[in-house]
């Protein structure tokens, strides 16, 4: 609860946020103050929200070095953020995407599940439930702008969001490779992945820990579009005009009912998975796993 109220995202007012820079720059401001009058931004440890009220689009941007990894102050910051964004009557379309150079995000951070015990892993869980029950069942329009490499975690936001725009650089990789870390996918995951690729290509891409470049992704299905990596915002801003032009209340019923199924097998079975989450990751083989592949991740850079 107090990491809760530590990191509660504020809404600021835009015109004296920048007011303030400016006073504090000790500069003149050099914008026209009405070019803010519609802005709202919000900012936590983890992850900054700009929110237009005159276009209706918010832009959560990442911003926790060195790789975005979803550690519990992420999902606490991410979970305020959209139940704000949620609530708000000015806001139509939500942006994800990254501060962090080449890194979309590396996924959940590794070290929320290793060394620690079945409490942590339960309450750690839920968070994660959490972070993609609100992404995919959003009343929002959601559009991933993949700017970097999005493994496992990172790929989730992607896969949950209705449209996914990634950078045109076959150095960035996208999939869910949790068999390769020694963990699984959960169903709802999975479920989410079959939807978005089809039932053979998800199950090759899951048993494989498939790690897809940003062409591979696009050939399979798993992003939508590839654009220069300058333009991904831009190209997101201009998708999510297209999909305002259809009335919010049918585009959200259609929604809704596209995703019903697999929200209602999350839901009746969100419990059961966070046993089994917590009975699974806390296993010695498991440990085992996680311990092997932290220390791979470390040696690269060795
Ligand atoms: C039968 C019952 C079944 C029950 C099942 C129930 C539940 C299912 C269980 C689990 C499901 C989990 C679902 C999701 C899982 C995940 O998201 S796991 C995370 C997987 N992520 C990855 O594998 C990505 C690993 N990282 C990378 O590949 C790279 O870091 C990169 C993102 C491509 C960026 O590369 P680069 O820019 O070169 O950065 P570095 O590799 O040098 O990394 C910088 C530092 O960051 C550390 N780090 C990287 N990723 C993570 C991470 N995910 N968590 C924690 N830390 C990470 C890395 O070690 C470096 O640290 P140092 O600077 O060396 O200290």
């Amino acid at each position: 609860m107090a990491s809760v109220l530590r990191h509660s995202a504020k809404f600021t007012s835009g015109i004296s946020s920048s007011l303030a820079a400016c006073a504090r720059n000790g500069t003149a401001c050099a914008f026209p103050c009405h070019a803010f009058r519609h802005r709202n931004s919000s900012t936590s440890s983890k992850i900054r929200v700009d929110l237009d009220s005159s276009t209706g689009v918010a832009v959560m941007t990442l911003q926790g070095p060195p790789v975005n990894s979803m550690c519990m102050d992420f999902l606490t910051d991410f979970a305020i953020s959209m139940e704000k964004l949620e609530l708000d009557k000015n806001c139509r379309g939500l942006i994800l995407t990254s501060a962090v150079p080449k890194v979309f995000s590396a996924g959940l951070d590794i070290m929320e599940m290793y060394g620690k015990g079945p409490e942590h892993a339960t309450v750690f869980w839920r968070a994660v439930q959490e972070m993609w029950f609100k992404l995919y069942s959003s009343n929002m329009v959601t559009i991933a702008a993949v700017n970097g490499s999005s493994p496992a975690g990172g790929c989730l936001l992607a896969l949950s969001s209705d449209y996914r725009i990634m950078a045109d650089n076959p150095r960035y990789v996208i999939g869910l490779n949790e068999a390769q870390v020694g963990i699984v996918a959960p169903f709802w995951l999975k479920d989410n992945m079959v939807q978005t690729l089809g039932h053979r290509q998800t199950e090759k891409s899951l048993q494989l820990a498939q790690l897809y470049s940003a062409p591979d992704a696009l050939k399979i299905g798993l992003v939508d579009k590839l654009v220069p990596e300058e333009k991904v915002l831009s190209t997101a801003t201009e998708t999510m005009a297209k999909w305002f032009s259809i009335p919010d209340h049918s585009r959200q019923i259609t929604k809704s009912m596209m995703r019903k199924q697999t929200i209602d097998k999350f839901l009746s079975n969100r419990e059961t998975d966070i046993n089994n989450f917590a009975n699974f990751v806390t296993k010695d083989s498991i440990q085992k796993s996680l311990g092997t592949y932290l220390a791979k991740l470390k040696k690269k850079k060795a």
